[in-house]
């Protein structure tokens, strides 16, 4: 199956279940690669026959700045549906939320999850 992928968009929130993360606000990092076939684009050049990126770009920095969640996979679950209900033509969607640093002590990189979602209806 064919993609559109958006890798690393950055952005400011105030997701977490601790009270720290809900005041002080941390990065998230977002991947999302979307499922779909782009036979018709790539044979017709014409933009409205595949997704514009730049506008699912926006959809999902809307989704990841917006009202406060416990879960980073709530959050992914959010970001997968609003892609759902705005394409038609996407028909599955992979997304990576990223804690860059989160409140957790120890020595390693950051915190990942990573949702895969097809479309149901
Ligand atoms: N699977 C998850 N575990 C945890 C999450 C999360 O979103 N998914 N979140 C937290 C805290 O908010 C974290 O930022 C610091 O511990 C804990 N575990």
């Amino acid at each position: 199956m064919d993609n559109i992928k958006i890798n690393g968009i950055k952005t400011y929130a105030y997701h977490g279940v601790f009270d720290a993360e809900r005041q002080l606000g941390q990065f998230f990092i977002t991947d999302v690669t979307m499922h779909l076939d782009l036979t018709a684009a790539s044979t017709t050049d014409d933009l409205d026959l595949t997704v514009n990126y730049g506008e699912a770009y926006k959809l999902i920095e809307d989704v990841i700045a917006g009202e406060p969640v416990n879960l980073i996979e709530y959050l992914a679950g959010k970001v997968s549906q609003t892609l759902f209900d705005r394409y038609d033509k996407i028909v599955g969607v992979e997304v990576t939320i990223t804690k860059v640093n989160p409140p957790i002590e120890g020595h390693y990189e950051n915190v990942s999850i990573t949702l895969n979602r097809k479309r149901e209806n």
